[in-house]
């Protein structure tokens, strides 16, 4: 008999259709009150589950006795109980490396724009505020030669490095659990400790995955330690970052700017302070929103559901504790 798979995300009709050929699929199509209603009712009888953006917490798998397997389409994992997925032996699986040079694009573009403006002038020029040349009041600040940091030096850290050192001529600093010689060699980039890069750094960028260690890690203590010129970028969670304190350190001019693709409440209410500010860029948790990297991260997520149900190791497996062997 087919497995039962539960879909809470859309696949292309190619996906779909390979994973019909081995399983019994439910689709949720929106994970709105009546979403999650036919989601509690399908989890009795899942073996698997596929899909992100949503807390799969205990009070929810509980209800899924048969779970042998989850594929998230997502890097993260942070809405996930980890300990309690291995407790129970059911696999998680997640779709790194498909989705880092993209995600680095993005932190690219929050750069850029942060740093040179682009949101608010191009607003300016479709409101009709373009009536003569600018002046020094709506100029930017350079990014080419100006220090890069990076909080996080793993695989999206690292692509970000890279548009850095060879797009850009940036001097990389980066604060991570350990040196890595090897991106030092690649990008001329210097280790220093999380102190030294909020003070040094021009561009500080967070690619740090959220777990309870890195949970509010950036507060009212970091952002004084940054520069009134630097500029704050984050692509990694919303969470890793004290909002409040991020919004006060902008308000009182600690910082120059910020660039931001996630938030810690998402998506982000219309009436946070953060969208009343011209030197905000708010992005809505894009990193990875390009068709081409979806639809790669989607299969990788088939694939690694799919071995598991066929009684297999997923390649992207993340609770290798939870494998019997
Ligand atoms: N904005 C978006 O759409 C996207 C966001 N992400 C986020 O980016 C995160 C990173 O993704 P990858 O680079 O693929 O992960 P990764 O695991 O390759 O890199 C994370 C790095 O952070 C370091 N790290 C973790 N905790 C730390 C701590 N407390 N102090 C210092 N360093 C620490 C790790 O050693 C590792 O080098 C994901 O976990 C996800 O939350 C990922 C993709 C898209
Ligand atoms: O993969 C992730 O972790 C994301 O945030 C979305 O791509």
């Amino acid at each position: 008999m087919k497995k039962h798979v539960v879909l809470y995300k859309k696949l292309s009709a190619q996906l779909m259709e390979r994973l019909q050929a081995q399983a019994q699929v439910t689709l949720i199509e929106r994970l709105d009150a009546q979403g999650l209603a036919q989601l509690r009712a399908a989890l009795p009888t899942a073996h698997g589950l596929l899909g992100a953006s949503l807390k799969l917490d205990a009070a929810l798998l509980d209800l899924a006795p048969n779970l042998h397997a989850i594929a998230s389409v997502s890097v993260g994992v942070d809405n996930y109980d980890i300990d309690y997925l291995t407790e129970r032996r059911i696999l998680l699986s997640n779709t790194p490396d498909v989705l880092t040079e993209t995600t680095a694009d993005t932190g690219f573009a929050l750069i850029l724009a942060t740093a040179r403006r682009v949101v608010e002038l191009a607003n300016l020029v479709r409101e009709g505020g373009w009536q003569q040349s600018i002046g020094p009041r709506h100029f930017g600040t350079d990014v080419h030669g100006k220090t890069l940091g990076i909080i996080g030096m793993g695989r999206i850290g690292e692509a970000l490095a890279q548009r850095g050192h060879f797009g850009f001529g940036m001097p990389v600093l980066y604060h991570s659990h350990s040196p890595k010689p090897a991106v030092e060699q690649r990008f001329g980039a210097r280790y220093c400790s999380l102190e030294t890069l909020l003070q040094q750094a021009d561009f500080v960028c967070l690619t740090l995955p959220l777990t309870a260690e890195t949970h509010g890690l950036i507060g009212a203590q970091a952002f004084a330690q940054m520069r009134p010129e630097s500029i704050f970028i984050n692509i990694s969670r919303g969470k890793v970052v004290d909002e409040a304190a991020l919004i006060e350190a902008l308000r009182n001019h600690q910082i120059r700017g910020a660039g931001l693709d996630v938030f810690e409440r998402e998506p982000l209410n219309a009436d946070s302070p953060l969208l009343q500010m011209d030197n905000v860029v708010a992005t809505p948790h894009m990193g990875s929103a390009t068709h081409e990297t979806r639809e790669a991260m989607a299969q990788c997520a088939v694939d690694n559901l799919l071995a598991a149900l066929a009684g297999g190791r997923p390649v992207n497996l993340v609770n290798a504790r939870a494998w019997k062997g």
